[in-house]
């Protein structure tokens, strides 16, 4: 479904790259069917053309005829510009997919031609590593060919789940968003090894492997985290000692925070733009 399909992203930032290391990665997706532009940075462009090798140009100088898939990877607020500008260059078989927080396939379509096909995604930074979890919602005009397509491309970045879109803002709280929690716990555990005076280098991968561990348990061993954790926990050990820190600091109540504000916020960036088209 992917093959000789031509991917642009608009956008060259870190979770561009990414999604275009993983795919290559993959071998679905050969360099040359990849085009990469973005605002202004033509050092960024060049950084990328000579890391991966996929062809990189100035926004204006997009071949629109020849691209099968854009997938737009700006910021949200730069949204409204860049629907903007694809509008009227697209014809109806080409296929608009959004990686942007908080942005619904209802406005793509408001933003876009009549009938438009469009497709939501919420990737992670972690298709850098082919370990994304990534979320699929398309708009009502998207054939099931290229929902297949596109989802051939996001299983090159690691799992992809199809969901509702009420579920878009959740799922960004948790699954988007989620890998800066867990380096934030990871900092936390680095800097305590760190001020007992381990190496730094020591450190990392004793922290690293013990996420790693733990969550692969919980892959493949079908097993609650609950009862993992109580697997762990002997009466009166080191990690009961250690969980009633956490429950003592509010720790549950931090992270339930964390995914509730991030999810909020995800809702705060739609309703910021709007559901308003745009003058053509
Ligand atoms: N980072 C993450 O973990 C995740 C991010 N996302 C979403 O991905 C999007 C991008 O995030 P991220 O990669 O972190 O952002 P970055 O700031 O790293 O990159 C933004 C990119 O967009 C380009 N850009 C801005 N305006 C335009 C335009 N009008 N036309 C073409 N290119 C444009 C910028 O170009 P220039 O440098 O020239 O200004 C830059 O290359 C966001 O919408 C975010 O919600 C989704 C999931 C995870
Ligand atoms: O911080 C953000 O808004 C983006 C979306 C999910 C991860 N990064």
């Amino acid at each position: 479904m992917l093959k000789g399909k031509t991917v642009a992203f608009i956008g060259a930032g870190s979770m561009a790259e990414a999604m275009i290391a993983g795919a290559i990665q993959a071998e679905k997706l050969p360099s040359n069917q990849i085009i990469v532009t973005n605002n202004s940075n033509n050092d960024r462009l060049q950084e990328l053309a000579n890391k991966y090798e996929v062809r990189t140009l100035q926004k204006e100088l997009l071949p629109y005829k020849e691209i099968d898939l854009f997938i737009l990877a700006m910021k949200p607020k730069g949204a409204r510009e860049a629907f903007r500008s694809l509008k009227d260059k697209l014809n109806l078989n080409q296929v608009v997919i959004s990686v942007l927080a908080g942005i619904t396939t209802t406005f793509m379509e408001d933003h876009l031609q009549e009938g438009q096909q469009v497709i939501r995604v919420m990737p992670n930074t972690s298709s850098m590593v082919q370990q994304s979890a990534t979320a699929l919602t398309s708009g009502q005009h998207t054939k099931p060919e290229n929902i297949e397509a596109v989802k051939e491309l996001l299983q090159c970045l690691g799992k992809v789940f199809v969901i509702e879109e009420e579920q878009m803002d959740l799922f960004t709280g948790i699954a988007g968003s989620g890998p800066a929690y867990f380096y934030y716990l990871m900092e936390h555990m680095e800097s305590v090894g760190l001020q007992y005076g381990m190496p730094k280098e020591l450190i990392r991968e004793i922290v690293s492997q013990t996420v790693y561990g733990a969550a692969k348990m919980v892959m493949e061993k079908g097993t609650s985290p609950t009862i993992l954790k109580e697997n762990v926990t002997s009466p009166n050990g080191t990690t009961a000692s250690g969980l009633k820190a956490l429950a003592d600091y509010n720790g549950g109540e931090a992270i339930s925070q964390a995914i509730k504000h991030a999810a909020s916020r995800s809702k705060q960036i739609s309703a910021e733009l709007g559901g308003a088209k745009l003058n053509s």
